[in-house]
Order: structure tokens, then sequence, then C-alpha cells
């Protein structure tokens, strides 16, 4: 080695010393117990040190990594050390490159969800993790824009799940708060036009709308449940709809399909009275068409939808519309009582109490 190859290999090795410090990632011991021995070799030469006892576990694991450079040269230790540091910051600006950039299919212009087209699947994601996925307003309207677009789209299917441990915790009580006095009436009826549109969109949904139940669901996001053609459900969710606790009334056209899909006193259970189904009490009473293990539902649930999505396009669609087509006229017209009913209870004091109960005691339903 010339004196040139060994003045660059020391700068190399103080600079490898600073950049190491600047990991952000543990590289874990195999590759430290390497950056040991090889910084011991570069500044001490080959191994001295007498050999630790064997239940000295630590002290002999450094010895045996640094006693097995043998008579490496210093110069080399030196190289190689700057040459494995080089390589770990490079797998971390890779992999944190990787992290940054968007995610695969990503769609632009939304803030409340995550939308992506991939495999012929255009998957909706509620994204407010941190509020249990609350629906604010701004998300009713995203939501309504993706539904949109799914439904032009060259997707076969669109599905709707949450991020993080809930799958929605239903309206965001904020769109009810700081409202004036004078403004109430305003709000409910702006309220009802956003919520109708909303629904209305699940009603003329033309493809196969599948929701991916990640968790407890709670009040609007159960309801349009009845709207969708499949409902797959981790064991960990719940079903929950506390409308009368809350001072309100069933929306999402559930006062009619609840009673179809699971008979009038079961529906009665969970509209009026507030009954939370766990997911196999939902499978039993015919919401949910399938639970899934935690533990493997991610895997099971987007293996199964892979397959149902390379099926041929048009043939869904046409049967998805044909199975909800003598249905539609009714299922607006519920949709409109609904809200009708919704913003006069909007008004009531009941619903009031209720959020201001939410709010001053954080009450959890
Ligand atoms: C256009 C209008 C259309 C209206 C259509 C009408 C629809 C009807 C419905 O959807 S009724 C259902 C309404 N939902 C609720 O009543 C749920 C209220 N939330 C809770 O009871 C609890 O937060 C919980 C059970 C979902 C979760 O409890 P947990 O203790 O696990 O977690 P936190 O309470 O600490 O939640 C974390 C923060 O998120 C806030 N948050 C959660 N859900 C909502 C919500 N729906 N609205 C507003 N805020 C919500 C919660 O308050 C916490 O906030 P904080 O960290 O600031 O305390």
């Amino acid at each position: 080695m010339t004196a040139a190859t060994m003045q660059v290999s020391q700068k190399d090795f103080e600079k490898a010393q600073e950049q190491l410090k600047l990991l952000k990632k543990d590289p874990g011991n195999e590759t430290k117990l390497k950056l040991y021995a090889l910084f011991k070799q570069a500044t001490e030469g080959p191994c001295n040190a007498p050999k630790p006892g064997m239940l000295d576990f630590v002290k002999k694991a450094k010895w045996d990594a640094w006693n097995s450079l043998g008579n490496l040269s210093q110069d080399n230790a030196r190289q190689k050390y700057a040459e494995l540091v080089s390589s770990l910051v490079s797998a971390e600006s890779a992999s944190q490159k990787k992290d940054a950039s968007p995610e695969e299919g990503r769609h632009d212009g939304y803030e409340t969800l995550i939308v992506t087209t991939k495999n012929n699947i255009t998957k909706i994601m509620f994204n407010r993790p941190d509020r249990k996925n609350a629906i604010n307003h701004q998300m009713y309207r995203e939501i309504i824009k993706a539904l949109e677009e799914a439904g032009k789209n060259d997707s076969t299917i669109a599905v709707i799940t949450g991020n993080g441990d809930y799958y929605s915790s239903g309206n965001d009580l904020n769109n009810f708060a700081n409202i004036q006095p004078g403004e109430m009436e305003k709000m409910a009826k702006d309220g009802a036009v956003l919520l109708k549109d909303f629904v209305g969109h699940f009603i003329d949904f033309p493809k196969p709308l599948i929701a991916v139940v990640n968790g407890p669901a709670i009040g609007i996001c159960v309801t349009v449940l009845g709207l969708c053609d499949i409902v797959y459900a981790s064991d960990r969710a719940t079903f929950h709809s506390p409308f009368s606790q809350l001072g309100q009334s069933p929306e999402g056209c559930s006062s009619y399909l609840f009673p179809k899909i699971m008979g009038l006193a079961k529906a009665s259970e969970m509209l009026l009275f507030n009954k939370k189904l766990t997911a196999a009490e939902a499978c039993a009473q015919g919401l949910v068409t399938e639970v899934f293990p935690d533990n493997s539902f991610q895997k099971e649930v987007w293996a199964r939808l892979e397959a149902y999505a390379s099926l041929p396009k048009n043939s869904l669609a046409v049967s998805k519309q044909l199975l909800r087509s003598m249905e539609k006229e009714k299922l607006h017209a519920v949709n409109s009582k609904e809200c009708e009913v919704l913003t006069e209870r909007w008004l009531s004091d009941e619903c009031a109490n209720a959020i201001v109960s939410f709010f001053q005691k954080k009450s959890k339903l």
C-alpha cells in the first residue's frame, strides 16, 4: 500500500467514526462486533488482550471478534472499517428514501384518507388514526371524491378500510361543536345535505364495494356497511350504533337495510338500544360476511381480494348493479327520510346534551 493510499485510508477512517455516530438505526450486534474488532485492529493491531472467562459473554464475544482478525494489518483494518460504515450509511439512506417516496399508485389531493390503486383495487383508507378515524366534514367530502374516482377509474373493485387500531369512530363530534345559537339550523341543514350526498354515493357506487373492518366501528361507518357488497372483519372489530344514546337516529339506510339483513328484533337491539356487536355476532346476524383472526387478517383478506380483483371487471360491475338496481330508488327515498329526521334530531335538546356531555366529561361509550 502506498503512503498516499494510507493517508486517504486514515482520513476515511476518522470520517467513518463520525458517520457511525450519525446512524439513526442500530446496526445490530453482529455488525457492532465487526466494527469493534476492526476498530481495535486498526488502532491497536492484532489482539493482545488476555482471553476473558467463558461466563463473561459480552467481553468474550468482543475478544473473539477482534482475535478472529489475526494478523490483518492496521491499514487494512482501517480500510475495512471505513467500507463497512459506508455500506451502513448507504443502506440507511436508501431505506429513508424508500420511506419518503410516495406509496405506489397513491392518488393525490387527500388529507384525511390514503387512496391507492394497485392490482385492480382502489383502496380508500380512513387516515386520522389519532382521532380513531372520526369522520369530519373534510373527510366526508374526501370519501365522496374518492368514491367518484374509484367508480370511474380502471380498478375492478373498491375497498374501504381504516388506518390504525380503529376502523372508524363514526361522525366526528366536533362537527357539532362551536356552533353559535343562531347558526344551529344552518348547521343541521348543511349537515343533512352533506350526509345525503355521502350516503347517496354508497347507494350509487357502480362496482363491488368491500369493507375491510380492521377494528372497532361506530355510528355512520357501521350503518353504511349495509350498502357494501362484502364486509370482512377482524375478530378485534366491534359494531356499535349508539344513536339513542346520542339523541340521534339511524342513517346510512340502516333503518331499512338492517331489519332486512338481520331481522327486526336484532336490528332494533342495535339501532334503538345501542347494542354493541362483536365481529362474530355481526357475522351471525349477516352484517359481516366473514371474520378473520386479527393476526392473519390483512394477509388473508388482501390475498382474497387480489384474487377477486382479477375477475372480469365489466361482468362484476353489471352483476353488482343488477343485485342492487331493484332497491336503488327505495334506498334513495330511505336516505332522504333519514336525513330529514336527523335534521330535527340535531336541533333537539337530547342531542345537544349528549354532545356537551362528550366534550365536558370526555365520556366514553
Ligand atoms: C355531516 C354530518 C353527518 C353526521 C352523521 C351522523 C353519524 C352518527 C354517528 O356516527 S354516531 C357515532 C359518533 N361517535 C361517537 O360517539 C364516538 C365518540 N368517541 C368515543 O366514544 C371514544 O373516543 C372511542 C370509544 C371511540 C375511543 O375511546 P379511547 O379511550 O380508546 O380513545 P380516546 O377517546 O382517547 O380517542 C382518542 C382521541 O380521539 C377523539 N375521538 C375519537 N372519536 C371521536 C369522535 N367520533 N368525535 C370526536 N373526537 C373523537 C377523542 O376525543 C380523543 O381525543 P383527545 O385525545 O383530544 O382526548
